[in-house]
């Protein structure tokens, strides 16, 4: 009986030097402890303009995950916190696997086209990343169909046009001041009837406060079903492109966004705002003017630009 006690003890003891060594050498992080980095975080953030709404929530994460977190008395919290933030933005910016247009619309070949439809405001750069998208997929194998459905703003298709000769695709127009639901319905039609595998569907991009827009595009959306909606912002725009992308996720739904003039922008904090305020994934950023320059997004690049 004796010796089942002394092993008590012993136990007992063992715990409680376990416990004293364990407080000496390690300490919870208390929000007093987090502030000031996160405060020069924030600074930082927006400083690489991120909307202030998106740094002080991601900071206001970061706060909430580490209060309470051990750590080894003497290691910099600036390092766990740095590291913490580094975790926030990557799951933020890479929230899963990102579609392949190429391989998808290659799949699509003999039967329904992939189809995408583009959206964004006047000037992003929408209808250039158009015609990049339309480069990738012809460099891929696979000729897309191009659906010039801006029927609204003068010079659009024209311009579409251009780009369609210049990469030896087809091109679908419709008269100005049509319908642009039917011109890509005779697209997707024109597509299906010919092989062809992917339809890149251009919308109008005037005022997105504009309702008649929104019914128009949502027209669009119940008439060819796109397998996906994509968002042209301009990273140059910053607020006004987390603005663009919230009205058109809500009018129609964004299943991921391009982001353009990437290369002008050394900060790049319009990706996190994006991002943060929509919640769907960076597909593509644009680095140029030239057909080449669309990118795959790289979130651990944005990421290791924004921290340095
Ligand atoms: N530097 C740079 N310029 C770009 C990029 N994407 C587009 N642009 C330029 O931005 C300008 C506007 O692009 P457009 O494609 O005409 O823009 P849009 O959205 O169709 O606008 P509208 O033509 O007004 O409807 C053009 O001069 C493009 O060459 C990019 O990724 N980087």
């Amino acid at each position: 009986m004796f010796g089942r006690l002394r092993e008590a003890l012993n136990r007992a003891s063992e715990h409680i030097a376990r416990g004293i060594v364990d407080t000496l050498a390690y300490k919870e992080l208390k929000p007093e402890d987090l502030e000031p980095v996160l405060d020069d975080i924030l600074i930082d953030l927006v400083e690489s303009d991120v909307a202030l709404e998106a740094a002080e929530s991601i900071v206001a994460g970061v706060k909430e995950g580490l209060t309470g977190y051990r750590v080894r008395r003497g290691e910099p919290v600036e390092k766990v916190v740095r590291d913490a933030l580094r975790k926030a933005l990557l799951t933020l910016l890479d929230p899963g696997p990102r579609p392949d247009l190429a391989a998808e619309a290659r799949r699509r070949c003999g039967g329904r086209p992939l189809v995408i439809l583009f959206l964004g405001v006047n000037g992003t750069g929408k209808t250039t990343t158009i015609a990049k998208v339309a480069y990738m997929l012809r460099k891929a194998g696979v000729t897309p169909v191009i659906a010039a459905a801006d029927t609204f703003r003068a010079g659009a298709q024209e311009q579409l046009a251009v780009h369609a000769e210049k990469l030896g695709v087809p091109i679908v127009r419709g008269r100005y001041g049509g319908d642009p639901a039917s011109v890509a319905y005779d697209a997707v039609k024109h597509a299906e009837s010919r092989g062809f595998c992917a339809v890149l569907v251009d919308t109008a991009g005037r005022m997105h406060v504009d309702s008649n827009l929104v019914e128009e595009l949502r027209k669009i959306v119940r008439v060819v079903k796109p397998d996906y909606k994509i968002l042209v912002v301009d990273s140059l725009t910053g607020n006004d492109a987390v603005e663009q992308a919230r009205l058109f996720d809500e009018a129609v739904g964004v299943d991921g966004v391009i982001v353009t003039k990437v290369d002008a922008d050394p900060k790049g904090g319009t990706l996190v705002s994006v991002a943060h305020a929509i919640r769907k994934p960076i597909l593509y950023i644009g680095t140029g003017q030239r057909y080449e320059d669309l990118r795959p997004f790289d979130p651990q690049k944005i990421v290791d630009q924004l921290l340095g």
